[in-house]
Parts: C-alpha cells; structure tokens; sequence
C-alpha cells in the first residue's frame, strides 16, 4: 500500500467508523482526538491527527484522490467514458481493462447488439445490411447511454453515424483510439469477424476507411495513441487523458 493510499485508509476509517475516542464533531470540522487509539505506528496517526485537526471536511477531501485511477474517476464523475476509433484499436478489449480499473460497468455495443438480436454481426450485415445494422446500433447506444458512469466500447463505425455520434457526444466524454494502419491490420487480419473487412484486398479497404473516418474520430474529446504496447499500459494512457494529467510509466507497475 502506498503511503497516500494509507493515509486515505486511515481518514477514511477515523470518519466513518467514529469510534469514541478517535473522532469527535467540531462546529463542522471532524478531528482526531488527543485520546487516539488508532491501531498504526505513531507517525502514521500523527499524519492523520494533523490533517485532520487543521483542516476542514472540503479541504481533507481534496487531498484524496492521489492514484491514477482515483484522479480518472474522480474526472469522469458521472459521466460515461465511450470509446471510439477504427477496427482493431482496441476499443473492446482495453475499453474492458480501463472499467475495471475505474471499477464501474463496462458494455461493449457490439456485444450489446448481438444479445438484443440474437445474431452476430456478420450475420446482421449480411441478413438486413448496414444501413439496418446502424440504425440499431444508433438505439443500443442511445439506451446504453442514459445511465452511467460507465465504460462504452462502440463499434468502428458507431462515432461516423451522424446520429450514434450526436447520443456519444451528448452522453459523456469520448475518447478516440487512434492507431496507424500497420498496427491496425497486423490487428484485424487474423479474424474474419468484420464483415466490412471482407473484400479483395482488406488492407486497402482498411486505408480508405481511415482516410474517410479519421477527421470524424478526430471530434471525439480526447485522443489517445494506441501502439503495440501491453494492453494495461494503453488502458493506463487512457487513465491519464482522462484525469488530464500527463502518462507516468512508473503508473504501470
Ligand atoms: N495494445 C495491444 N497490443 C496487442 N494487441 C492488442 C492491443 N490492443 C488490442 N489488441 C488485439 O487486437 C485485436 C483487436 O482488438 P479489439 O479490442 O477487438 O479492437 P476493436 O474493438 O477496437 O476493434 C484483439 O485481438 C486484441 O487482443
Ligand atoms: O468499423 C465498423 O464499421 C465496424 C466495426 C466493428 O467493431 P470493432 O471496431 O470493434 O471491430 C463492428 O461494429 C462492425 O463490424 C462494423
Ligand atoms: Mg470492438
């Protein structure tokens, strides 16, 4: 445990549990009192005693959140965090990474579709088309995001639909993954699950997509640049985008 983790730890338990002796209400203000048992080294309830005893609730919360997720969470509020971007960004699978670091839902929208239609996507394509397949997607988002905090991994084409990226924009803080198209393909290639992808030169296909898509994905709130690097280090950039403080590696151990 770090010592700000400690220290949240201990104001935490001297408020909340208020034990006789430990806590006492002053005009407002809570302090530890001089008759302290807290079961820590002295030091460590002195820490408390003087944050505590000098400063009122506001301020003693402001000194928490210290970790990077604390701070991202603490950014997002109650907002959704909704991940945007091209095939193989890593939308899906960092998107799950990053909720659960925040500790809050996390829905997928593909998944999502599948479950209300009971088909998957190709088989949605390839039985209504896209322009069906966008309109329920527009809805499975639109539903998904009236309530929240949570975290929303959209499919590629969700933030290029006019009306999918109106219910994104409007419904919490959208972050796009961004990748060049090397790492994409190297990506996308190995699965046949992308229906758009299904043509006589993908890669190409993949390109035109990017030049068609990128200056829409770039609307989104934040970018962030998604490499070939371990997938909790990308959810971690995302972590720091969103708490508005820059990337610190020393985040990933
Ligand atoms: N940072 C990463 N490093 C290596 N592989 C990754 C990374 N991010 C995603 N992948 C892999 O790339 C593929 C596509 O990722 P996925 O999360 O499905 O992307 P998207 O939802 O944006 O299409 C998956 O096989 C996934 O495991
Ligand atoms: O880019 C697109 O239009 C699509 C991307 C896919 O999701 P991923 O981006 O998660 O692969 C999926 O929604 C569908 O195949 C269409
Ligand atoms: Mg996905």
């Amino acid at each position: 445990m770090s010592a700000s983790e400690a220290l949240f730890l201990g104001i935490a338990l001297a408020i909340f549990m208020n034990k006789p002796g430990q806590t006492c209400k002053n005009g407002g203000h809570r302090h530890v009192s001089r008759g302290s048992r807290l079961d820590a080294p002295p030091a460590f309830a002195d820490t408390i005693r003087s944050y505590n005893m000098v400063r009122p609730m506001s301020e003693i919360l402001t000194i928490v959140p210290e970790t990077l997720r604390d701070k991202a969470r603490a950014a997002l509020g109650k907002r959704n965090l909704i991940l945007v971007g091209l095939m193989g960004a890593g939308k899906s699978s960092v998107g799950r990474i990053v909720a659960s670091q925040l500790g809050i839902p996390f829905i997928d929208t593909d998944n999502e579709i599948e479950r209300v239609s009971r088909m998957t996507i190709p088989d949605l394509f390839a039985a209504y088309g896209e322009q069906e397949f966008r309109a329920l997607e527009a809805r499975v988002i639109k539903r998904i995001l009236r309530g929240g905090p949570r975290v929303v991994s959209t499919g590629g084409g969700a933030f290029i639909n006019e009306r999918s990226r109106r219910f994104i924009k409007k419904g919490g803080l959208s972050v796009w993954l961004k990748a060049d198209l090397d790492v994409l393909w190297e990506r996308v290639n190995k699965r046949d699950t992308r229906p758009l992808l299904r043509t006589e030169n993908p890669k190409q296909t993949l390109e035109n997509l990017m030049n068609q898509r990128y200056p829409i994905y770039a609307e989104a709130d934040l970018t962030v640049l998604s490499r070939d690097v371990r997938k909790e280090k990308m959810a971690n950039e995302i972590l720091a985008a969103v708490a508005g403080i820059p990337y610190d590696e020393s985040d990933d151990e």
